[in-house]
């Protein structure tokens, strides 16, 4: 029996940084060692880690942004050329925690979204926008918004205007870089269940950068465990956390156990 491609295969991705060091000599940083996983389609990976574990480096790879020092990843059996930035940007989509900084506040919501439209579609002006209305429909916003600057929106909402943009070129991956961590428990709960939704109607696989032990718990399907750019546990989230096999993953889970008593 064949075993079915994943939708995204990386192995052994690695990235090293060269650096000044002392008297001019350049240091190298290891910020990932070697490391390969695969996802599927319609699954979540959470990347878990201490402050510079290497989870950002990881993202920067994915998305194309930082090119690796060894490695290969593939999506559908094809392999990601490291410098082809347009390529890759049709297929995985990245969003950061501070939607603040990165919607530009000089542009409406629909000059936003029609970007990347422009950039990467041939679509005319009327198909660009009849996409970004749907599109803000589909994360729960209006397709007036598309008139609004930045500054009239919640964090909340400009969250949601973020995951539009990230969704409009209907990509199959998408990382979300703490996205959630600015959110309040209850904002964080609608959008855990949008990006459920999303999920489900898109067929769309997350890699979810989180702290947060509760939004993996509900979010991912795996979870890999960071520590010095190492991964030192990976395996489905149901097993790791209930039985952490790693000391950081150990400490994580009581920490955020004695958070949770604490607050009752
Ligand atoms: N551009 C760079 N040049 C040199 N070193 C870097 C660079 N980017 C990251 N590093 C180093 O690589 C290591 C991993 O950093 P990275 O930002 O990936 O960690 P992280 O797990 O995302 O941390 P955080 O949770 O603080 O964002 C750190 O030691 C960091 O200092």
């Amino acid at each position: 029996m064949t075993t079915p491609t994943a939708l995204l295969d990386v192995s052994e991705l690695s990235k090293v940084y060269k650096v000044r060091g002392q008297w001019f000599k350049r240091k190298e940083i290891t910020a990932l060692s070697p490391l390969s996983f695969s996802l599927q389609s319609y699954k979540t990976l959470a990347i878990v880690g201490e402050m510079g574990s290497g989870k950002s480096t990881l993202a920067k790879l994915l998305v194309g942004a930082e090119v690796p020092t060894t490695g290969k990843i593939k999506l559908n059996g094809q392999l990601l050329e490291p410098g082809n930035f347009k390529q890759r940007c049709q297929y995985v989509r990245m969003i950061f925690q501070d939607s603040s900084t990165t919607l530009n506040p000089a542009l409406t919501i629909g000059q936003l979204l029609d970007e990347p439209l422009k950039l990467n579609t041939n679509l005319n002006e009327l198909e660009r926008a009849q996409l970004i209305r749907t599109t803000l429909l589909k994360v729960g916003m209006l397709a007036e918004h598309m008139n609004f600057y930045p500054h009239m929106f919640s964090g909340g909402q400009k969250q949601r205007i973020s995951l539009a943009r990230a969704i409009i070129l209907s990509p199959q991956i998408v990382i979300l870089d703490e996205a959630l961590a600015a959110l309040d428990p209850s904002l964080r709960s609608q959008m855990i269940n949008l990006l459920l939704d999303l999920q489900q109607q898109m067929g769309l696989a997350f890699v979810l950068i989180s702290h947060n032990l509760g939004i993996v718990r509900h979010l991912s399907d795996e979870v890999m465990v960071l520590c010095d750019g190492k991964v030192v546990e990976y395996g489905t989230t149901a097993q790791v956390l209930k039985q952490p096999n790693h000391k950081y993953t150990k400490k994580l889970i009581m920490n955020q156990s004695a958070q949770m008593t604490g607050r009752r």
